[in-house]
């Protein structure tokens, strides 16, 4: 299914919650709504959904396949939801709630019992929980849950897939494994899907593009790599990692502003000549992926500047807290006030 959202404002009372949203889904995509709490991520997808309605003081349409959904409700909009906190149904065993859909359909859209069995014993296969139909949800962990939860969606075989944090309530490493698992899923059965997040690593990771949305606008629409190295601007830079600010002060007064993020900076030694700025080692972090080294300003303790290095330059360095040393650029990324790249 493809989908269109154009020129769409909401209104919550006086307050503006989306504001001219402009937007094209892509059938067969997986595509972030990425933004900080109260950006106005959920409020999209609840509008898409058809959970929440265009009202005399909003404005814009929204299409499915070119058709304006405007007037249509939840069921007649073919979806599939997924939230943070989906309530599975407790007094019913697993294979129960993945076949509730299905058996709650009109008479003669109705599946006969064989039918019904064979289509929930494929959906726990496809969510790797073949053996756990006569569970109860107690009786599962929360990643466990959620899997169940994915599978009564996808039962009814929605033409979208809304998911709305599914993965925030669970712990780091099972929402790692939930999501890599969740996008091979996803790129198996081709479904429109949109992801609520506000997890950067999470969109970065998923995502076949990401909308970064802040306070009902969307700032920036691109693959992972596109916003992450071609930010189009300091909220989307900021919002998607670390990042160092350096200000230089023009022969005419003005000043150039430079972003750089930790990974664009390399640790030189204190006279080099590509130096940009000397600096005093603070801090250093081990552990991880990366090496992450704090330094301050050598003439201004508040002036912080991260580094991150892999562990084999750092041990190339041989660094040590205390060193004073020089910062050299990879990448310098400069911002006009106001006007983007
Ligand atoms: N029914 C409502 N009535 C009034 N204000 C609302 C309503 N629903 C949402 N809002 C407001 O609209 C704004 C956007 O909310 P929304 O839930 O879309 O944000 P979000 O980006 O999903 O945030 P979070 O990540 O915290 O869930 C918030 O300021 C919220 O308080």
């Amino acid at each position: 299914m493809k989908i269109e959202v154009k020129n769409l404002t909401k209104h919550f009372g006086n307050f503006v919650a989306l504001e001219n949203i402009d937007l094209d889904i892509v059938e067969g995509e997986l595509l972030a709504l990425l933004g900080p709490s109260g950006s106005g991520k959920t409020t999209l997808l609840r509008m898409i959904a058809g959970l929440e309605t265009v009202d005399e003081t909003d404005s814009g349409e929204i299409l499915f396949n070119g058709i304006d959904v405007g007037t249509k409700n939840i069921g007649e909009r073919d979806i599939g939801f997924v939230f943070q906190h989906y309530a599975l149904f407790r007094h019913m065993t697993v294979f129960e709630n993945i076949a509730f859909g299905l058996r709650v359909k009109p008479k003669k859209q109705r599946l006969s019992n064989k039918e019904i069995e064979e289509k929930v014993t494929k959906l726990l296969k496809l969510i790797q929980l073949d053996g756990f139909a006569s569970r109860f949800p107690w009786q599962l962990s929360g990643g466990q849950r959620q899997r169940v939860a994915l599978a009564r969606a996808l039962a009814v075989e929605p033409k979208v897939l809304l998911l709305d944090e599914p993965f925030g309530a669970l712990d780091a490493k099972v929402r790692t494994d939930l999501r890599r698992w969740l996008k091979e899923l996803q790129e198996e059965l081709g479904i429109t899907t949109i992801l609520v997040t506000h997890d950067q690593e999470e969109a970065l990771e998923v995502a076949n593009r990401i909308v970064v949305i802040s306070k009902g606008k969307i700032e920036q629409i691109g693959t992972p790599q596109e916003v992450f190295h071609n930010p189009k601007n300091e909220f989307v830079i900021n919002f998607l990692g670390n990042v160092n600010l350096f200000h230089e002060r023009k022969d005419d007064g003005s000043e150039d502003k430079y972003l750089i993020r930790p990974h664009e900076l390399e640790i030189v030694s204190f006279d080099d000549n590509e130096s940009i700025l000397k600096a005093r080692v603070k801090y250093i972090q081990l552990a991880g992926s990366f090496v992450k080294v704090e330094l301050t300003h050598i003439n201004d303790e508040k002036r912080v500047v991260l580094v991150e290095l892999s562990h084999y330059e750092f041990n190339d360095k041989n660094l040590k807290i205390g060193d004073i040393v020089g910062v050299r650029a990879r990448k310098l990324r400069s911002f006009e006030a106001g006007a983007g790249i």
